[in-house]
């Protein structure tokens, strides 16, 4: 049974990267994707956008729709303060085991708690099962007809707080037009956008910054 693309990329990441080092590991996967596979890691240009949001917010709570091979997952977990944590959602099965290796392979293992299933079910388990209180970062990279549905989700279960800000990737490729038009016309949010390009190609993408402005509050009237 020959090898999946991701199988193939977390072996270049073990056989080029350095264990223990999550930078040697963000470089490699970058390296194999740019010039011998391309695949959906959010890659340097927007890794960068999310380094400084990361390093901006200094999250003690972060949570990442979207796992893949554990790219962003790395990217994230490598700037998190001792004590602060990411959780981080894969739908795939196969996917979320390179993940576990790659996140392992890194050494970010116990900043990083990857949950598997759909992120519909998992977001109502936060508060009792994964004993989150409110999410001081989210970072919404998964099924791109999942961004609003989710943000009102994660909305309904009081999870975002006056602050908490989301970072959605793919804004212009593959898209997430329903969001963007969500995100803009609705008032609890103050938008940024990030023009950037898509993982290892030239071609426009963009990153949405939202910071709620109000959390969860008790209705007036
Ligand atoms: O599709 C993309 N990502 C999503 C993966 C599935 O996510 C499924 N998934 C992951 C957790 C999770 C939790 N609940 C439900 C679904 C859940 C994605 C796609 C492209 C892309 C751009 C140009 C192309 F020609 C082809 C592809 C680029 C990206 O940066 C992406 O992020
Ligand atoms: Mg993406």
């Amino acid at each position: 049974m020959n090898q999946s693309k991701e199988q193939r990329i977390l072996n270049y990441v073990l056989q080029n990267a350095v264990r223990g080092d999550p930078c040697s590991v963000i470089d490699a996967i970058d390296t194999y994707c740019s010039q011998k596979e391309w695949a959906m890691n959010v890659g340097n240009e927007k890794g960068l956008i999310l380094d400084k949001t990361v390093e901006e917010i200094n999250p003690s709570v972060a949570l990442e729709l979207g796992t893949y091979c554990g790219y962003s997952a790395v990217r994230i977990a490598r700037l998190l303060k001792a004590g602060a944590r990411l959780l981080t959602v894969e739908f795939n099965p196969e996917f979320a085991a390179i993940a576990k290796q790659m996140i392992e392979f890194a050494g970010v293992q116990d900043k990083v708690t990857l949950i598997e299933g759909p992120s519909e079910e998992i977001i109502p388990q936060l508060k009792k099962k994964y004993e989150v209180d409110t999410l001081d970062f989210v970072f919404v990279d998964h099924w791109k007809d999942r961004y609003t549905p989710d943000t009102i989700l994660l909305q309904e279960c009081s999870l975002l707080r006056k602050g908490s800000v989301l970072l959605a990737d793919n804004i212009i490729v593959p898209g997430a037009p329903e969001f963007v038009n969500y995100i803009r016309n609705n008032p609890r949010f103050q938008c940024t956008n990030y023009p950037s390009h898509l993982e290892y190609m030239k071609v426009q993408d963009a990153m949405k910054k939202a910071c709620t402005l109000q959390g969860e509050h008790i209705r007036s009237t």
